[in-house]
């Protein structure tokens, strides 16, 4: 089995920030899997994320996705796709204009499955980013990531905003692009109940670190009385049941 993500010692500060946001990170992940990762607010989820799709280079150790840089090799970078549920897209272009574009800059882009998706999301196609709400921009950004078809897929919250029926197509659409392609999905959600049927390797993050890595029944399993990752979660920060 090949390593679709392969982050080694990582420690990163953001500029102009003294203070260390990821401290020694070690995290692998097989290719065709869905994963998930999972943390409290300012655990690092999103700086772990962001230096995973190469968009900045760690202060030390390294990151490579499928073998290769994604920050300083163009093809590592084609090979990752990051999409969040705030602003992801040019602003001021028509969605499918704006697919045309993205098709010549990414190889397996697939413009139909992205006309598709943004029908099923019920997102106009002929609507500029800038003209979306909230829910409609996280359901763009998803077909976007969706359309991408690359090796390696990470949705970063992008669930945020969407209403229940298009939350559900959402997750739908996740199976069936994972089974579709056999690429690698991650996703990062403190909705963990929504997506933990989904997922089959977890890593949970605590402050900077990665604290618990591996197959999600394994640690379920190893937390007596566990019943689902929120209480993994809970055990590694320290929190209590309310
Ligand atoms: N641009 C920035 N400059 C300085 N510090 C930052 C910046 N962005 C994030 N941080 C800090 O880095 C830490 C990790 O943030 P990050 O966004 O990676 O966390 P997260 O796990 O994704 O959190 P959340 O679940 O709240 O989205 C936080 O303490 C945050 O305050």
């Amino acid at each position: 089995m090949s390593t679709a993500l392969s982050v080694s010692h990582v420690s990163y500060r953001y500029p102009l920030s003294r203070r260390e946001v990821l401290t020694d990170v070690d995290v692998s992940i097989e290719a065709g899997m869905v994963a998930g990762l999972f943390g409290r607010n300012g655990a690092g989820k999103t700086t772990l994320l962001y230096l995973s799709a190469g968009l900045a280079r760690p202060r030390s150790g390294t990151v490579r996705v499928h073998g290769r840089n994604p920050f300083s090799d163009a093809t590592g970078l084609k090979s990752v796709v990051l999409m969040s549920s705030g602003s992801c897209l040019n602003r001021s272009t028509r969605l499918d204009k704006l697919g045309l574009y993205w098709a010549r800059q990414r190889p397996n882009f697939d413009t139909d499955r992205l006309a598709e998706l943004l029908d099923r999301f019920e997102v106009r196609a002929d609507r500029k980013e800038n003209m979306l709400s909230r829910g409609e921009r996280s359901s763009a950004n998803a077909a976007f990531a969706f359309a991408c078809r690359a090796p390696l897929t990470i949705l970063d919250e992008i669930h945020l905003g969407m209403d229940p029926v298009i939350r559900r197509r959402y997750y739908d659409t996740l199976l069936e692009e994972f089974i579709a392609t056999g690429g690698t999905y991650i996703i990062s959600s403190h909705q963990i109940e929504d997506v933990e049927h989904l997922i089959s390797h977890a890593v949970v993050m605590d402050r900077g670190r990665v604290v618990r890595v591996g197959d999600a029944d394994a640690l379920r399993a190893a937390l007596p009385g566990a019943r689902s990752l929120t209480d993994v979660l809970m055990d590694v920060s320290g929190a209590e049941a309310s």
